[in-house]
């Protein structure tokens, strides 16, 4: 499902403008990386997708809907929101009643939620944690469950706030994994992430933010090149971008497999 902001504003009632007319179209299937410092607007903006947020100015769609029209009920229907702190959104004394209630909520008859939430829960690697309190976990699983409750209500959109804060290693991975299968089934993807490297390695497109504004909005490769953009936004490229240019390179590898290749074929030039 597209999205479309047009020249969305967004100003506080306590008078904070902290988004300056932002447009962006984001196609179906993409994977969308937002990125910059704390206070740019990121989370203002985003939060315009699940109806959280009317804008000030300007129009948010997603799919044919324009977001004002909708409530917030509506629109978990297509956009399913994953917040950076899980404690604001688990509420149910076990794992598998977190999971189950989106699903149920949007009408999924007994069946299609269970085999939804089975499915949730194995891709964020919570199945032998279902019968868990939430608040038994730690912050990393809490954070999981919270991916799985929104993954399980099968949206067109999903948008995840910091979804690596926390994780370790394998957390990550596991991630990577379900953004790269929800791009894979055509499902549109925007995280906000201050993880240059997982983002390299995941996303499709970067939108570099600062002061309420877009800076840079272009695939990995090129949008931290933006050197201007990147110091505006106080965002440092990617570790793999960051050695390759330490070593003189003039590509930019955003993996560890293209940064292994680049090295194989300097050698083999040697
Ligand atoms: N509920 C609110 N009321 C008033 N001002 C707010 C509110 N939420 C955020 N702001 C202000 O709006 C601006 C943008 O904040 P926002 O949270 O959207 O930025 P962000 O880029 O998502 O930052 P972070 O990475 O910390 O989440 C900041 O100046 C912030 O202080």
């Amino acid at each position: 499902m597209d999205l479309y902001f047009e020249d969305v504003h967004h100003t506080y009632p306590s008078g904070v403008h902290a988004v300056r007319g932002v447009t962006l179209h984001v196609p179906a299937g993409q994977r969308l990386a937002i990125v910059g410092q704390n206070g740019a607007g990121k989370t203002t903006l985003v939060r315009h997708l699940n109806g959280i947020f009317r804008p000030s100015q300007g129009t948010v769609r997603v799919g044919d809907w324009t977001t004002s029209d909708k409530d917030i009920a509506d629109l978990a229907a297509r956009v399913g929101y994953v917040f950076q702190n899980p404690d604001e959104q688990l509420f149910a004394r076990k794992v598998i009643d977190d999971v189950t209630f989106g699903p149920r909520n949007l009408g999924f008859d007994a069946e299609r939620s269970a085999q939804a939430v089975r499915e949730a829960l194995s891709a964020t690697g919570l199945t032998e944690h279902a019968q868990d309190h939430p608040y038994h976990l730690a912050l990393s699983e809490r954070k999981r469950v919270a991916l799985a409750s929104v993954l399980a209500m099968q949206t067109q959109v999903v948008v995840l706030d910091e979804p690596t804060t926390g994780q370790d290693e394998r957390g990550v991975q596991m991630i990577a994994r379900i953004v790269a299968d929800l791009a894979a089934q055509g499902r549109t993807v925007v995280a906000i992430t201050h993880d240059m490297d997982f983002c390299a390695e995941n996303f499709d497109r970067v939108v570099v933010m600062a002061d309420g504004q877009v800076r840079a909005d272009d695939v990995p490769e090129r949008a931290f090149r933006q050197a201007a953009a990147l110091a505006d936004a106080q965002v440092e490229p990617p570790q793999l971008l960051r050695l390759a240019d330490e070593l003189g390179w003039d590509s930019s590898p955003l993996t560890v497999p293209a940064f292994v290749d680049g090295l194989a074929a300097r050698r083999a030039v040697r």
